[in-house]
């Protein structure tokens, strides 16, 4: 049994002729302490497969089983660092993550919560700016409060929708680490969406394209053949990774210029102008 399994699952939005199929036919198996990377163009259904498998939305048809079960709401065990870092505003940096940790572990004493949260602010280099509220942050700030409020409730999988997008390369390489850490350490399982493939390459043992919607689909995967712990400054001398990243490049860019070919295709349309209509334009 996959530790999560996606079969066949489709999901549209609206409905009747103002319907767009979105995902369609997406099968993915992923095993318990495995990580896996998506990746996808802007605009191709990623966040919609995150909310999906987070519980958020249901599909419209098709079966997504967490640990065999059903996914019908979303969990704790399920952990989300979402690309918009939603914060609540009139909280500061601490309380946004105690807030989180309180929900995940109501059982520990205030002093074991505040030393999670504590431990957690640091390691996303933001212990000057517990006491700060939202407003007074960069983006990149509170992208690093979101990943550490999802991070501090030590779910069994982190499942991230490019969640290090707004981040400068060096803080982005730092979380990277630590989210790398973090997985092998606790032994989690991880789901990347990204639309870098060097990062996807970096942190995953399998990339799989979401190929560009409507009625996006996964395309087939690569597997990363490279030895972890990963050493970034490395990367670039290894021919595994340079093997990959070329396939997986050459692959996006075909389904790339196949649907910029279909775009740019020029249809004649019929003349529809109803009778009663006609001299009246
Ligand atoms: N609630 C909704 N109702 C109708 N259409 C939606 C809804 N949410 C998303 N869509 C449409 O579904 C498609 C995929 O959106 P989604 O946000 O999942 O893509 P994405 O790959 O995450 O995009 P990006 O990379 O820009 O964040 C888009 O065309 C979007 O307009």
């Amino acid at each position: 049994m996959a530790y999560l399994e996606l079969k066949n699952v489709c999901k549209t939005y609206g409905q009747g002729t103002a319907s767009t199929e979105v995902l369609s036919d997406i099968n993915l198996k992923i095993e318990e302490g495995e990580f896996v990377a998506i990746v996808g163009f802007t605009g191709s259904g990623k966040t919609t497969l995150v909310n999906l498998i987070n519980g958020l939305l249901k599909p419209t048809s098709g079966e997504i089983l967490f640990k065999g079960k059903p996914v019908v709401d979303t969990s704790h065990e399920r952990g989300v660092i979402f690309q918009n870092y939603s914060l609540l505003p009139w909280l500061t940096v601490g309380q946004n993550v105690a807030m989180a940790v309180k929900e995940a572990f109501p059982t520990e004493s205030k002093t074991e919560r505040s030393k999670r949260v504590s431990n957690y602010v640091e390691m996303v280099g933001l212990g000057p700016a517990i006491n700060k509220r939202p407003k007074e942050l960069s983006g990149g700030m509170r992208q690093r409060v979101s990943v550490a409020r999802a991070l501090a409730m030590k779910p069994e999988m982190i499942i991230m929708d490019e969640p290090l997008g707004a981040l400068d390369a060096l803080t982005r390489g730092n979380l990277q680490d630590e989210i790398l850490n973090i997985w092998s350490k606790d032994k989690r399982t991880a789901l990347l969406i990204t639309n870098d493939v060097d990062e996807g390459i970096y942190m995953a043992d399998r990339i799989i394209p979401l190929k560009p919607g409507p009625r996006a689909t996964l395309g087939p995967e690569f597997k990363i053949d490279i030895e972890r712990p990963r050493d970034k400054t490395a990367l670039n001398d290894n021919a595994n990774f340079m093997k990959t990243r070329n396939a997986i490049i050459a692959y996006l860019m075909d389904i790339g210029n196949k649907r910029k070919s279909v775009s740019n295709a020029i249809y004649t349309l019929p003349d529809l102008t109803p009778k009663n209509f006609v001299g009246q334009f």
